[in-house]
């Protein structure tokens, strides 16, 4: 099989990389941490962001961007949302022409409201772009477990070609043609996940944990529909599936972040949780949509400081009672 290239080697990318290799695949590991990147060479492991977790032997970790993507007839970018603009740009004189790209983040970027499809049109344009979202734990993805995401682009038949080659035996990838809904489902759901963890962390109870997430969804939906994706994508593992993951389960680093947050703890030295950079310009898209979202606003009021979790508690509870329609 062709050699696919791997662009970040955080717990995504490095699961990624060994999902491909166990399927056969010739993959190189980028990463900018040398560190790591021996280590993973040396231990077959990453320390630092999968450990315990035993790396396939085949995987080729570099520190050299162009020595990664030297003959990869697929690059799959899985740095966090605010870097990839960088990321993206450094790599365009190490790229062979017509090569997709593979987006794995989840989230918009900060300063100017745009999704990944969005950043890397600009810093390469004219590749065919693809995004990959849906549940899936680096933890559960790099262990070899099962499950199912989304590959969209915006040519249907790129997207069945795309989805065809990223699935595995363990892996389904279901194509869409719905780019922004896929990344609209992916980023959004981190900032609800955040919000889950609050709730948890809080100790509100089960039934709250159920409240939040099904309002959570109506505001995944809306907001998502009015930034552009389709109804149904929202419904589908991008933007449901993976809202039910991130909001139910510890192991997500949003909801672990929400839980500290709810517990009263210091959050400083968690790791990456993508809601955090994705919040606050969430709830600037809704406001520029007209697009009710308490939810999302609520959680980037929380996250600026402007307001304690518990009055961000009363403010959702105390909200004017309305048609669960509407
Ligand atoms: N961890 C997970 O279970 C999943 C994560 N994702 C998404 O994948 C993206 C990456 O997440 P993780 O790998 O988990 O994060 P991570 O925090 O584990 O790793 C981030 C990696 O990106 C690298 N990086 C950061 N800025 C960089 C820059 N400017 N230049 C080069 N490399 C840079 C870091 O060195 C690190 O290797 C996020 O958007 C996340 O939402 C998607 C699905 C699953
Ligand atoms: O997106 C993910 C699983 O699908 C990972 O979620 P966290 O970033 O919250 O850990």
């Amino acid at each position: 099989m062709s050699a696919i290239a791997v662009v970040g080697s955080g717990a995504w990318g490095t699961a990624l990389a060994a999902l491909y290799a166990r399927d056969g695949s010739a993959v190189r590991l980028f990463g900018r941490d040398a560190e790591t990147i021996a280590a993973i060479g040396a231990g077959r492991e990453n320390p630092r962001y999968l450990p315990g977790i035993a790396l396939p032997a085949s995987i080729c970790p570099t520190a050299d961007a162009a020595e990664a993507l030297k003959g990869a007839s697929l690059v799959l970018l899985v740095v966090p949302a605010q870097s990839l603009s960088e990321v993206a740009a450094g790599l365009a004189p190490h790229l062979r022409s017509g090569v997709p790209l593979v987006l794995c983040a989840k989230g918009i970027e900060q300063g100017t409201g745009r999704f990944m499809s969005d950043i890397v049109a600009g810093a390469l344009p004219g590749r065919p772009l693809g995004v990959l979202s849906g549940p899936s734990f680096a933890s559960d993805v790099a262990r070899g477990l099962p499950t199912a995401v989304t590959v969209a682009a915006a040519d249907a038949e790129a997207a069945d070609a795309l989805a065809r080659r990223l699935s595995t035996d363990s892996f389904r990838c279901y194509a869409s043609d719905d780019v922004r809904g896929v990344e609209a489902g992916g980023a959004l759901k981190n900032v609800l996940a955040l919000a889950a963890g609050i709730v948890a962390g809080r100790g509100l109870g089960a039934s709250a944990q159920a409240a939040l997430i099904t309002r959570g969804f109506v505001e995944l939906r809306r907001l998502g529909e009015a930034l552009g994706g389709r109804p149904e994508t929202l419904m589908g593992l991008s933007g449901l599936g993976d809202l039910v993951l991130t909001c139910s389960s510890p192991q997500s680093r949003n909801f672990a972040y929400g839980a500290a947050l709810g517990r009263g703890e210091d959050v400083t030295t968690l790791k990456l949780a993508e809601g955090v950079y994705t919040a606050a310009i969430a709830a600037r898209l809704a406001a520029k949509t007209s697009t009710e979202a308490p939810i999302v606003e609520t959680v980037a009021a929380v996250l600026s400081g402007g307001l304690t979790v518990d009055a961000a508690i009363q403010r959702l509870l105390a909200r004017p009672l309305k048609r669960e329609a509407g």
